[in-house]
């Protein structure tokens, strides 16, 4: 039976310009989730929520069946965490970090630790203050990997990697979830990451949750539709998220891909959209309806 990892609830959370509102989320356990959502969306914000790192305006939230507002050190013993801003403390080695880090976790695992250093070529002699960007988000990941968790949540963790790099996480990712136990929740603005590897994308958009929804579900529904404009009448218009007209034609995303089909019959092209194209339509889709 597919079991949820994580469970949101009524969850809402106010700033003075921004609220998360009322939002429902539940992360499968077993499968690759990316989050996704332009800046300024809330990914961070429900991140930080979900990690017991801010405290919500109203609802709940259980992972591993467990309330984060009540059983949070229990719960993160088993979370593997990579934050977009992690700040380590510039004078330490890595080495040194290791042994400050190590005793939170029961399961840490100190050969696997020393395995993902090489993997990352990344020296226990190094200072913190001398890495890079993308060494220090590797030294992240590498912290977050080696404590054995059931669940991985990553912001943003390929922000500042390499191409190469890049796909070597993701591949990374890939073999973790050959133990059908873990998770992964990450946040990521390269929407081709998920293509590569996420099994269910969750769109955050100005603080809702648009959808959550398995990436076969989601290509299933959404179309990109492109034809003349002389298709365009109010019936026809009222199937898109988002449009956008030119002198020749028109390109608009539908989340109705069969009703297109139907009605349209033959007059437009509907070819399977990225989500690129389904986070530019519906962000347009929006501002329109403003
Ligand atoms: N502590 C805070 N106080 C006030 N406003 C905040 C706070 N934290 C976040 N915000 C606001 O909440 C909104 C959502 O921010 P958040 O960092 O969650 O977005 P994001 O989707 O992660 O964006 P990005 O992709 O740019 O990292 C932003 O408008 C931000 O300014």
């Amino acid at each position: 039976m597919e079991q949820n990892v994580i469970e949101v609830r009524n969850l809402t959370k106010r700033f003075k310009r921004f609220a998360l509102e009322d939002i429902q989320l539940n992360i499968r356990q077993g499968f690759i989730t990316g989050l996704i959502g332009a800046n300024g969306a809330g990914k961070s914000t429900l991140i930080r929520l979900i990690m017991g790192m801010a405290v919500p305006a109203a609802g709940e939230i259980r992972v591993f069946g467990r309330s984060v507002q009540k059983q949070e050190a229990e719960i993160k013993e088993r979370i593997g965490f990579v934050a977009d801003d992690s700040h380590f403390y510039e004078q330490l080695t890595i080495g040194m970090l290791k042994t400050i880090y190590a005793p939170f976790y029961k399961k840490w695992d100190d050969r696997l630790f020393k395995r993902y250093l090489d993997r990352f070529e990344l020296s226990p002699k190094s200072k913190v203050q001398s890495l890079s960007k993308g060494m220090k988000m590797k030294l992240s990941l590498a912290l977050a990997l080696s404590h054995q968790a059931d669940l991985l949540i990553m912001d943003e963790p390929t922000a500042g990697l390499d191409p190469v790099f890049r796909r070597e996480l993701l591949e990374l990712l890939a073999e973790l979830m050959l133990d059908e136990r873990k998770s992964i929740l990450f946040s990521t603005h390269i929407t081709t990451d998920l293509d590569r590897v996420a099994d269910y994308i969750a769109f955050l958009h100005r603080g809702s949750l648009v959808f959550n929804e398995s990436k076969e579900g989601l290509f299933d529904r959404y179309g990109l539709v492109k034809g003349s404009n002389e298709l365009l009448d109010a019936d026809v218009r009222k199937l898109f998220v988002g449009i956008r007209e030119t002198g020749t034609g028109f390109e608009a995303l539908t989340d109705n891909r069969q009703s297109v089909e139907s009605i349209l019959d033959g007059h437009a092209q509907v070819e399977r959209p990225t989500l690129e194209d389904i986070m530019f339509f519906t962000a347009k889709g929006a501002a329109a309806n403003v």
